[in-house]
């Protein structure tokens, strides 16, 4: 295991929700040879449950809005049937992983989101994470596993972006590790033509990212996630990489870089 080294992997709503994928995928996370830790979203799985409960979904540049009944709906989604599905899953692959809100532990604080021209309801932007507590998981060979529910030091939940949670997860411990984020979504990587698996850009800087998005090459859900890459990499995460899961167990499998 080397020590200095630590991967924060994301994965997507559609890599959850494809259960073959998963495991797949699990097998491979847990078989890296870094400090580790996994954040995962299940937005899907969320829209999906709260139809079943007639709680309407909305979603405001990729942000869901979150009323009491739908924090409800997201805590019992990301808190409770997907992270301790992974949990269990990477248990039974012979690691110690631990399923964490950001409540558990202190580990990551939020605040509700207030000074927005849309009201998100209880949608928390992240504030601090608990990077000491955190390294002292890592060292007794814990895997974290975070799901997308923070919380604000007053008692109350908030539901966050997975994509930000390992944003700020990979700049609060980057000056203690060396880090690698990765974003693995159903795609190989930021594509020309979102139709065309093979034609991934390689590279983006922020340049070429406004040219991108100004021809709408980049679009929903893709710009919180590149806004997510740059705001890590001003902050001094060092490497960072959009792909599918294939990329963990091939580190030549087609991928973008996101450089600044
Ligand atoms: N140029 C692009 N390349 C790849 N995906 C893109 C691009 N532009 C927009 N997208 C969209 O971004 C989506 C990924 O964002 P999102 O759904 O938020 O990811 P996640 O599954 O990680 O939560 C893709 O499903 C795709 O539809
Ligand atoms: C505030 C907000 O938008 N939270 C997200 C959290 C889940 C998530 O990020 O899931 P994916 O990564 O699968 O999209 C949501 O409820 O959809």
């Amino acid at each position: 295991m080397e020590n200095n080294k630590l991967t924060i992997i994301k994965i997507g709503g559609n890599v959850i929700d494809n259960p073959e994928v998963l495991t797949r995928f699990l097998r491979d996370f847990s078989k890296l040879e870094t400090q580790k830790i996994l954040v995962h979203g299940g937005g899907k799985v969320a829209t999906r449950l709260a139809g079943k409960l007639g709680v309407e979904s909305m979603m405001i540049e990729g942000r869901r809005v979150t009323n009491e009944e739908m924090l409800d709906v997201a805590i019992m989604t990301y808190a409770g049937l997907c992270n301790k599905k992974i949990v269990a899953q990477l248990q039974g692959l012979h690691t110690s992983a631990i399923g964490l809100t950001g409540a558990d532990g202190n580990s990551i604080v939020s605040q509700r989101r207030e000074n927005s021209v849309y009201d998100y309801g209880f949608v928390g932007d992240i504030t601090e994470i608990n990077s000491k507590w955190i390294k002292f998981l890592l060292d007794t060979d814990t895997i974290p596993v975070f799901c997308a529910i923070t919380h604000d030091q007053k008692g109350q939940l908030l539901n966050t972006n997975a994509d930000s949670i390992a944003q700020s997860l990979a700049v609060g411990l980057s000056s203690l590790y060396k880090t690698t984020l990765i974003y693995c979504f159903e795609k190989k990587g930021v594509l020309q033509n979102v139709e065309d698996e093979n034609s991934v850009i390689e590279t983006i800087n922020y340049t070429s990212y406004q040219s991108l998005k100004k021809k709408n090459i980049i679009h929903s859900g893709m710009i919180p996630k590149l806004d997510n890459c740059f705001e890590a990499l001003k902050q001094g995460v060092k490497n960072i990489i959009i792909s599918n899961p294939e990329i963990i167990n091939n580190p030549n499998h087609p991928h973008t870089s996101i450089t600044l």
